[in-house]
């Protein structure tokens, strides 16, 4: 049967769909329980416009494709400016190479101008240089983190 994509923001109806297990294909997600996945939810729906997650949905399996997701950080520079930083964005194995990751990224950069950011940000790998170079980003500066325990 033929693949029907449709981008629009999470739901809290998306758990029943895939959406943790999507993002276990990026990192270890750990066991989210019904109750916790619609607490978070409410959380980041309280933020409105400052903290959104995209995702594609293939409606002929009603299955997650492909997520991202950004935050608006609100600065005191540059005439107190706004800057986008996006993360977790990971497409199913099973639908990569159809530009629903370029999607994701251009929907959440298409957020971050209507809320009038100056700058969009991320951390990636090197493997994933030459897929945001493709989204229009550019190689800045390094990246340094540190995991707690
Ligand atoms: C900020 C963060 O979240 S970083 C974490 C990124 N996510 C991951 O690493 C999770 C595992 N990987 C994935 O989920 C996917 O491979 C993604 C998100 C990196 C790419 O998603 P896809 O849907 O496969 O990419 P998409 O089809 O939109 O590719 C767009 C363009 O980038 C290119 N591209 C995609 N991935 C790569 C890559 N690893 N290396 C080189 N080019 C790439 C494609 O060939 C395509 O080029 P074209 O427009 O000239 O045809």
């Amino acid at each position: 049967m033929a693949e029907t994509f449709k981008i629009r923001k999470l739901e809290i109806s998306d758990k029943r769909k895939g959406f943790i297990e999507l993002l276990g294909q990026l990192t270890v997600t750990g066991s989210v329980t019904d109750e916790e996945f619609d607490r978070r939810f409410e959380e980041i729906r309280s933020y409105g416009d400052d903290h959104v997650i995209c995702v594609i949905e293939e409606e002929t399996s009603g299955k997650i494709a492909a997520t991202g997701s950004v935050m608006i950080e609100k600065k005191f520079l540059r005439n107190c400016g706004k800057a986008g930083h996006i993360e977790d964005v990971v497409v199913d194995s099973r639908f990569r190479g159809k530009q629903l990751g370029k999607k994701v990224v251009e929907f959440l950069m298409d957020h971050c101008k209507s809320m009038g950011c100056y700058k969009v940000i991320l951390d990636c790998s090197v493997e994933n240089k030459v897929f945001y170079e493709k989204c229009g980003m550019s190689n800045k500066s390094i990246q340094m983190s540190k995991y707690f325990d």
